[in-house]
């Protein structure tokens, strides 16, 4: 299938109805452990929102590597190594628990890049999520798509050195943890449960972390910190966080914003990301 066919899917429209439930964000309280847990109709914490509007695909129209196959909303990309690369997302007003709401989803455009990993088609999504008719959050995310490629080695641990400017929090990833993730956000990608799969198919060391799991852990460590609200926020993930060792949350508070990193437990910036302060 040649790229223009692909792009054929640029404008086409996804709407999924769900309710923001209680249930489903007690269970998401019990994965991340906020400071205080949700009740009904409180307002829901900052990208939770990714705990709803499921992916609701039949197991029969699953691909191997357990997303919905594509050529329905996603468009059908050849490279089989699909990852979360990063979003954008404007938070207008929150979501209110016990009600129900609507995303409504657009194919924005779709890339093609050269990385060092190989060919990289970049597809980016964009949703509005709406509540009684308000926009309450506006986002964008861009999934990659790659080709097979070399085995990803396992990032060398170095003892990290102490950062005296900033708020941080070690995490240990570890199956539990991952299970969870995959469970709230109903994602059944082999890569973050399987590791056969993992390993042996798509040639990472170990399970990989989810992207929008290290991200909200970013965004919990920021909004535990002010009494600010968040009204944006960014991420880029650059590269894959395993469950093989610890890795560091950082949290740099400036005037209006909140710089945010995620380390791998070599040192390096796998995940970047930026939080912005409204007024109180
Ligand atoms: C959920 C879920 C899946 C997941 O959660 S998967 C885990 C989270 N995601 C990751 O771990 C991805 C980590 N990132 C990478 O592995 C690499 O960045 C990636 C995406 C494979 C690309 O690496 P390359 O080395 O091949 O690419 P280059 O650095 O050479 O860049 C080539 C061009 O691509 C642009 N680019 C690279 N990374 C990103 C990014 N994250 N977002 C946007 N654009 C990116 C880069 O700027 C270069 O562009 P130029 O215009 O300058 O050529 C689930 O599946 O649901």
């Amino acid at each position: 299938m040649s790229s223009e066919d692909w792009t054929a899917w640029i404008g086409r429209t996804e709407v999924v109805e769900d309710d923001i439930c209680l249930a489903q964000a007690l269970a998401a309280a019990a994965t991340l452990e906020p400071l205080s847990s949700p009740t009904a109709s409180a307002a829901l914490p900052p990208l939770w929102h990714w705990f709803y509007f499921l992916p609701r695909a039949p197991q029969s129209k699953l691909g191997i590597d357990g997303h919905p196959q594509r050529g329905g909303f996603i468009p059908p990309i050849p490279y089989p190594r699909r990852m979360f690369a990063g979003a954008r997302i404007r938070f207008h007003h929150p979501l209110l628990i016990g009600q129900p709401a609507r995303r409504e989803g657009i194919i924005r455009n779709i890339t093609q890049k050269s990385g060092r990993t190989g060919p990289l088609a970049f597809v980016t999504v964009g949703y509005q999520i709406f509540q009684n008719e308000m926009l309450c959050i506006e986002e964008e995310q861009d999934i990659v798509y790659r080709e097979p490629g070399a085995p990803v080695p396992a990032p060398v641990p170095v003892e990290l050195p102490p950062v005296s400017d900033a708020i941080t929090r070690t995490v240990t990833p570890d199956t539990r943890l991952l299970f969870r993730f995959s469970a709230l956000t109903f994602n059944a990608h082999r890569i973050h449960y399987d590791r056969p799969y993992a390993q042996q198919e798509e040639g990472y060391p170990g399970l990989v972390v989810h992207g929008p799991l290290v991200a909200v852990l970013l965004m919990e460590l920021a909004r535990h910190n002010t009494t600010r609200p968040i009204t944006g926020f960014s991420f880029r993930s650059q590269a894959p966080i395993f469950d093989l060792a610890p890795f560091r949350l950082v949290a740099r508070f400036g005037d209006n914003r909140v710089e945010l990193e995620a380390q791998g437990p070599d040192g390096a910036t796998a995940l970047s990301a930026s939080a912005e302060l409204g007024s109180d």
